[in-house]
């Protein structure tokens, strides 16, 4: 028999969620809930940022009640907390404090893996995700061990960059073991929820699933860990930066006005919850033919070179618009591992080579201390 909402509502209405004995269905507390046809359960739980410790055994208790069901395959279920009073929309809180959620762990270290770093672009469709993923590769080319947490839920792209098919194992205590592609550890909503679910994910529910992706993982010992953010400056973002210590962010961007304007944003957000710029990507930087060979620069060109270095950060490198790069990524081969040697490879190894060398040295973007002689 296959579940329905009804019978995952049953199961949550024998779930207490204070002394009173109020059920979770009754309290209010609960958002949608979404049972997809593999009969997997999705539901968050909203709670005050106060209560973020005592509901972790209601979200507990309620993930074992639908886990009884028959046929339930699996549960993904979360605590949210409203954004903090005074955070804006876009994230920023009057006189640039670092906003916080009670209900969000605190720049915890994940064990085992020593840096943590984001992929992020003001903007969707700038070739993130491709870059993400190279830059991943690019990394493990250098002998790194390094994981791939897709966190763009909104847009999962990782199973397919990376030809990825299948579910993640359930270990124990709801710890989930990471897939692997080409000698990465990769995880991603996608591997967990279908497409159309995916688009579900929405405001607060975002946040928590994020943290739980980060920390509800196998990912074992990790030289670096990349995560792949939703595009935009928003909570998503900043939950990312809340709720582990990022070493740093690479900003993505075409050489496009439009688009530097959302990486000056992307720039500005990170350094207002002072986490390092890595650096910026100009992507689909230049067009070559590839009947005539002629370069053409379809969006400008140098754009995000010259907004780095108005901003002060590192410029980690262009990247063509170059349909090899495109064909591979649509064929699950990315360009580093499908044509090591070539081109394309060399420009996302250099940008790892940049990226660890930031990282190793421990400065990242931090400037170093003016030594004054006096
Ligand atoms: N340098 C490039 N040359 C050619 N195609 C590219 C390049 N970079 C990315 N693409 C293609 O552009 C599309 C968008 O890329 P990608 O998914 O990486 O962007 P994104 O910024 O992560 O998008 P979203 O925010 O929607 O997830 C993909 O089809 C990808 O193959």
């Amino acid at each position: 028999m296959a579940i329905t909402r009804e019978h995952v509502l049953q199961a949550l209405s024998t779930v207490p969620v204070d002394a009173n004995g109020t059920d979770l269905v009754a309290s209010g507390r609960l958002s949608d809930v979404v049972v997809d046809d593999a009969g997997r359960v999705m539901f968050s739980i909203t709670i005050e940022p106060s209560e973020a410790a005592s509901m972790e055994r209601v979200r507990q208790a309620a993930v074992t009640a639908v886990q009884g069901l028959p046929a339930v395959k699996g549960v993904f279920a979360s605590l949210t907390a409203d954004r903090p009073a005074g955070v804006g929309p876009s994230g920023s809180s009057p006189g640039g404090a670092r906003p916080r959620s009670a209900a969000q762990p605190k720049n915890q270290r994940i064990p085992g893996v020593q840096h943590v770093i984001a992929v992020a672009s003001g903007k969707g469709g700038v070739g993130k995700s491709t870059t993400a993923c190279n830059l991943a590769l690019g990394l493990k080319a250098l002998g790194l061990k390094v994981g791939l947490l897709d966190a763009d839920i909104y847009g999962p792209s990782m199973p397919k960059l990376l030809g990825i098919h299948g579910k993640p194992r359930l270990l124990e205590n709801r710890i989930l073991e990471p897939m692997e592609a080409y000698g990465i550890k990769v995880m991603s909503i996608g591997f967990l929820v279908e497409e159309e679910a995916a688009m579900i994910w929405r405001g607060p529910m975002v946040m928590s699933a994020i943290t739980q992706m980060l920390r509800e993982v196998a990912w074992g010992d990790l030289d670096v860990l990349v995560v792949d953010m939703p595009p935009g400056t928003g909570d998503a973002q900043l939950t990312m930066a809340q709720a582990t210590p990022l070493a740093g962010a690479v900003i993505v961007s075409t050489p496009q006005d439009l688009a530097l304007i959302d990486a000056r944003r992307g720039v500005s957000m990170f350094k207002r919850v002072e986490i390092p710029i890595l650096g910026i990507v100009e992507n689909m930087a230049t067009f070559v033919c590839p009947h005539c060979g002629q370069s053409s620069h379809i969006f400008g060109h140098g754009g995000a070179r010259d907004e780095a270095s108005r901003l002060g950060v590192p410029f980690l490198g262009e990247v063509p618009l170059n349909m090899t790069i495109r064909e591979l990524s649509d064929s699950g081969r990315p360009v580093v591992v499908a044509e090591p040697e070539g081109p394309h490879a060399r420009i996302y190894k250099d940008m790892a080579q940049q990226v660890w060398t930031a990282l190793a040295g421990g400065a990242a973007a931090r400037p170093a201390p003016r030594i004054v002689i006096e």
